[in-house]
């Protein structure tokens, strides 16, 4: 039988470096970010679950179920994935951040088939060179040790995964899979690119 496989998209963080503005929300060529985000991961998985602190109406407009972080406070992306393995039925869920427009069409494929092959309880994403520590794909019967290392103060997502048995899937290939728009400058910057191309 095939693995179920749902995905939330984190979009609950504050974007100081976007202004404050709602980074899922800001327009990269006339579509919000997060709806590019939609459009890469639709196809590889059963549902998606928007995962946002403010703006929900707006964000509900897509389609999809939103939920907000169990844990007040911004407590940083553990927070919301938390939220999301508590929320879903599936074998794994894949996580990914709303500012990755050009995230791999094979992106759930790939990391799967890490994760069968080494027997491991989840993957990370790399770009060849750094591990993508929000583009993962997760049992989701690992919400307790979440949740245990988050209210034990910890928030670092790559030391949370370092205490369990990962493996590490290279998109060495895709050398803009995982560009990350975090400011108004690289959002200029991603969209020039794409009108060239
Ligand atoms: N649920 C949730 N997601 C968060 C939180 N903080 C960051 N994220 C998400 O984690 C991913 C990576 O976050 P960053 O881009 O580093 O942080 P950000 O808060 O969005 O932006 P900056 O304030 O500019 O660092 C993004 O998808 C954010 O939406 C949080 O407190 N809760
Ligand atoms: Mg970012």
């Amino acid at each position: 039988m095939s693995s179920q496989i749902d995905a939330v998209i984190l979009a609950g963080g504050m974007a100081r470096r976007m202004g404050g503005d709602d980074k899922g929300l800001v327009e990269l060529n006339g579509e919000a970010m997060i709806k590019h985000t939609i459009d890469r991961i639709k196809p590889q998985v059963k549902e998606i679950l928007i995962n946002a602190n403010r703006n929900q109406t707006r964000y509900a407009e897509f389609g999809f179920k939103v939920i907000s972080d169990e844990h007040s406070g911004f407590l940083g992306p553990l927070a919301g994935m938390i939220t999301a393995m508590g929320n879903t039925a599936a074998d794994y869920l894949l996580v990914v951040p709303c500012d990755c427009p050009l995230l791999p069409t094979d992106l759930v494929p790939r990391m799967l088939a890490a994760i069968k092959a080494e027997d491991a309880e989840l993957a990370v994403a790399s770009d060849g060179e750094y591990e993508q520590p929000v583009v993962l794909l997760l049992k989701p019967s690992l919400r307790d040790s979440m949740k245990a290392f988050l209210e034990a103060g910890e928030r670092k997502v790559d030391f949370w995964y370092a205490k369990h048995h990962f493996v590490v899937e290279s998109f060495a290939d895709q050398p803009n899979a995982f560009v990350n728009v975090n400011t108004p400058e690289q959002k200029q910057r991603l969209a020039a690119e794409i009108n060239q191309s």
